[in-house]
């Protein structure tokens, strides 16, 4: 029999299996949501020519054993250099399944961490770990080690292209334990649903609060500063006239995803936030 079989679930009975889990399904709600400005959904490709759901759903397969792993990492109190060969080896493992494309790197630095933190919390609290107690194990256990690595010269395109307009991309966002998910896209998806939303409604009300502040380096590296600046004014704009909660919100918003794949943006680090979210949600009730 498998070793995990043999452990004790945690006190809080968030073993790192049902962590990862929470993260798989959390990628998928992502992906399903529709209509999205510019991302990928299961009908249509967006922005995008290089990928389509079919790509999407191949590197979530590839990811199925990552996110429990690197909970468990978490759980063993793992250092940030074995957390960042779990996530390389993920990496490797998500291009081989996509033919090279990239998909869910975002995903895998973000949510890994997430995951990490998550075990962590599990084995410490005994408890199903509340947003500030991530977020308290993300600075607690990594802190120091993100702050440092935000500092390297970025290597992939929007991390460049970040570092080039002053923003704050993927790496910046880890190493403040993710202010955009914490302060803006949890409280954002339950207002939302406290408010009597749908799932699905709330869901895209949130997506575009996180479009309307993120620093996503995809937007910056696809339509430099100006195509940033553009779609997070859209994204607000359409939240000031009300949102999705009103009769012509759906028309509105494949109105706006049409502008943005005229404009070839896609905002992929808007879309790994709102996964993000959907984790935090899951997890926090206890998965
Ligand atoms: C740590 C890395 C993520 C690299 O660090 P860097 O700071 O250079 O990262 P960025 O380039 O800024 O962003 C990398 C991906 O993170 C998502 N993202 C973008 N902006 C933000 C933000 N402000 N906050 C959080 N996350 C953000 C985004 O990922 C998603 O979009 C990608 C798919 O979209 P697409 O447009 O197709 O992207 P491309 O193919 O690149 O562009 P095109 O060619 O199509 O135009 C997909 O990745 C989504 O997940 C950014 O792309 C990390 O890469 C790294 O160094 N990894 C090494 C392993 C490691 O350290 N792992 C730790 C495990 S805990
Ligand atoms: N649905 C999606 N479309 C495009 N890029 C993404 N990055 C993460 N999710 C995405």
């Amino acid at each position: 029999m498998r070793t995990a079989a043999l452990r004790a679930p945690a006190p809080s009975g968030l073993t790192p299996a049902a962590i990862g889990r929470a993260a798989t399904l959390a990628l998928h709600d992502e992906l399903s949501l529709t209509p999205k400005p510019g991302l990928v959904t299961l009908i249509d490709a967006g922005s995008h020519e290089d990928m389509d759901a079919h790509t999407f759903l191949r590197s979530l397969f590839s990811l199925r054993r990552y996110f429990a792993r690197i909970a468990e990492a978490g759980e063993r109190g793992a250092d940030f250099a074995l957390l960042e060969q779990c996530g390389i080896a993920a990496e490797a493992r998500m291009l081989a399944a996509t033919g090279g494309v990239n998909t869910h790197r975002g995903a895998i630095f973000m949510l890994g961490l997430l995951c990490a933190a998550a075990g962590a919390v599990c084995r410490e609290r005994g408890t199903a770990p509340q947003p500030q107690r991530l977020r308290d194990a993300l600075r607690r256990h990594w802190g120091e080690a993100l702050a440092a690595r935000s500092l390297r010269p970025p290597r992939l395109p929007g991390g460049i292209a970040a570092r080039r307009h002053g923003l704050r991309g993927a790496s910046e966002e880890a190493a403040g334990a993710f202010p955009i998910l914490f302060e803006t896209a949890v409280p954002a998806l339950t207002q939302a649903l406290a408010r009597g939303l749908t799932p699905t409604q709330a869901r895209l009300d949130t997506l575009f609060h996180i479009i309307a502040v993120l620093d996503d380096s995809n937007l910056a590296h696809r339509g430099g500063l100006d195509g940033l600046r553009w779609a997070q004014r859209t994204a607000r704009a359409f939240l000031d006239r009300g949102g999705i909660a009103r009769p012509e919100g759906l028309r509105e918003a494949h109105a706006i995803s049409e502008d943005f794949v005229r404009r070839r943006l896609s905002p992929g680090g808007a879309a790994d936030t709102l996964a993000a979210a959907c984790w935090v949600r899951r997890v926090s009730a206890g998965a």
